[in-house]
């Protein structure tokens, strides 16, 4: 199931972090950790109703279990999934429809029936039970699992394994502390061609949060995940991989881990106001350029009133930047190159700078964000070089230099987004980068013959010159 695991890394115990996953030998950068398939793949809590047999939209029902939704195109779903449905005594038609919650937590029962090894590693992960009973996370799991599932005779006993309210609410915690997103298949346009998914994997589950991490995940249109090193891991360190978001602040980190994965993060970027330098946190400094920390907790309460006072590389700006650089991109797509608005292309231009400095400190190494933004960053480049020398602006030296800066961005790019899968949107990305990186370089080479020629034709007219005041 778990392919290099043994090989790469194992596992190990303390009260402080339960299990987690340390490197048995170095690891270089690139390297692959793990692969490995989910034990259980389900819809997201309060996903639309989709196709239990690939989760896009749903528009009619199994015919054999006529219960389960699915889409035009599927006509079955996991065998043991269906003839559970279809025996299940006393079911409404609709009851899967009314409370499509409880799809992903059957699936787990229902591994005891299909696959006893699975549902005890499903039971071995962390749940926090103790931690969720009485909060509100407990209560809607109560209202919208629990409660209709006991309610329901088919559910109450699946083989000789009595169905309880507290294993429910057990299954619940462990789907929300362990599983991790599987994004739909694209086609061949590069639209999403199904609902986003959640899967369980056992062994890469284990690893601890870090704000900074050391891996990087891949997960295949089949919900294969493949796990690498992102920086060159030393045997005996962590692995680590980030919970939360790279560029949510400390406040929005650490909120989103004591409430969704129940700790508090001490991480060497949670520990430093500053954000290891980044100022993801900070407001605005007075007195220089750089930022102070502030009480996170009241920062919500600021940003209202002191939007301007933020400083310039602060979570909630660069949230707002990363937007208008998506919406830049659009418009940029949406025009002939070259009726861009310049001012587009430059402000596009600086926003990936300015995503790239952040980036490199807190997602450092191969970085799926990072690879975006480095392919951005030199889309904006090439396109913004040839407008200015279009126009004269700039010379054919100048022109040279800025493409090949381009060029080692497109480069680093491909280098960093080579890990996804070609069915995601970001192996559709590298593709696409590929086939530019060809059409970079065959314009480089063009331009180096311009430069070439403009060379000639400038120390022919020197020489020409120098001739004509000789014979003046
Ligand atoms: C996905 S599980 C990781 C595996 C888990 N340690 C186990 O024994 O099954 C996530 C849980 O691990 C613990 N954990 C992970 N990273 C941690 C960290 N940096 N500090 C403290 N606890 C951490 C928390 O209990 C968290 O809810």
């Amino acid at each position: 199931m778990a392919n290099n695991f043994e090989n790469t890394c194992e596992i190990r115990k303390t009260d402080q972090l339960g299990r987690f996953l340390v490197a048995k030998r170095d690891i270089k950068a690139g390297e692959l950790i793990l692969a490995e398939d989910p034990i259980v793949v389900g819809p997201y809590w309060d996903a639309d109703i989709s196709c239990l047999g690939c989760l896009r939209p749903a528009s009619r029902t199994c015919k054999k279990c006529l219960r389960a939704p699915l889409c035009r195109e599927c006509s079955r779903h996991d065998a043991v999934e269906c003839d559970f449905y279809e025996h299940a005594p006393n079911l409404g038609k609709n009851f899967l429809f009314d409370h499509f919650n409880i799809i992903t937590p059957i699936r787990c029962l229902l591994l005891y029936r299909s696959d006893r090894q699975k549902y005890d590693e499903l039971l071995a992960m962390e749940s926090h039970c103790d931690s969720r009973r009485g909060t509100e996370i407990w209560l809607i799991h109560e209202q919208y699992v629990v409660e209709p599932m006991l309610y329901e005779e088919a559910f109450q006993q699946i083989d000789d394994l009595v169905v309880t309210a507290e294993l429910l609410q057990r299954i619940c915690g462990v789907l929300d502390v362990n599983t991790f997103e599987i994004r739909g298949n694209m086609d061949s346009q590069g639209v999403q061609m199904n609902n986003l998914a959640r899967g369980l994997y056992p062994r890469t589950s284990l690893m601890t949060h870090n704000c900074q991490t050391n891996t990087l995940i891949a997960v295949d249109g089949m919900s294969k995940l493949r796990l690498y090193a992102s920086i060159a891991i030393k045997a005996g360190e962590l692995l680590y991989y980030n919970y939360t978001r790279v560029l949510f602040s400390t406040f929005e980190r650490q909120t989103h881990l004591r409430k969704g994965k129940y700790f508090v993060c001490s991480c060497a970027r949670c520990s430093d106001p500053t954000e290891l330098g980044t100022h993801l946190s900070s407001l605005k400094c007075t007195a220089c350029a750089d930022g102070f920390s502030l009480d996170i907790r009241n920062l919500e309460k600021v940003i209202g009133k002191h939007s301007k006072t933020l400083n310039p590389h602060h979570s909630l700006v660069l949230e707002a930047k990363q937007s208008l650089a998506g919406e830049l991109r659009s418009m940029c797509m949406s025009y002939d190159l070259q009726n861009v608005p310049r001012q587009a292309l430059k402000r596009k231009l600086e926003l990936c700078e300015e995503m790239l400095q952040v980036l490199r400190v807190l997602d450092p190494g191969i970085s799926r964000l990072t690879g975006i933004a480095l392919y951005e960053y030199h889309a904006a480049l090439v396109d913004l070089s040839r407008r200015n020398h279009d126009t004269g602006e700039i010379k054919t030296p100048e022109l040279l230099e800025r493409l090949q800066i381009a060029e080692s961005a497109l480069k680093e790019a491909i280098g960093m987004l080579v890990f996804e899968h070609p069915t995601t949107p970001e192996g559709h990305l590298t593709k696409k980068a590929m086939c530019e990186l060809k059409e970079l370089r065959e314009y480089i080479q063009k331009v180096q013959a311009m430069e070439e020629d403009e060379r000639t034709d400038r120390q022919f007219r020197g020489k020409r010159n120098n001739t004509g005041k000789g014979k003046k």
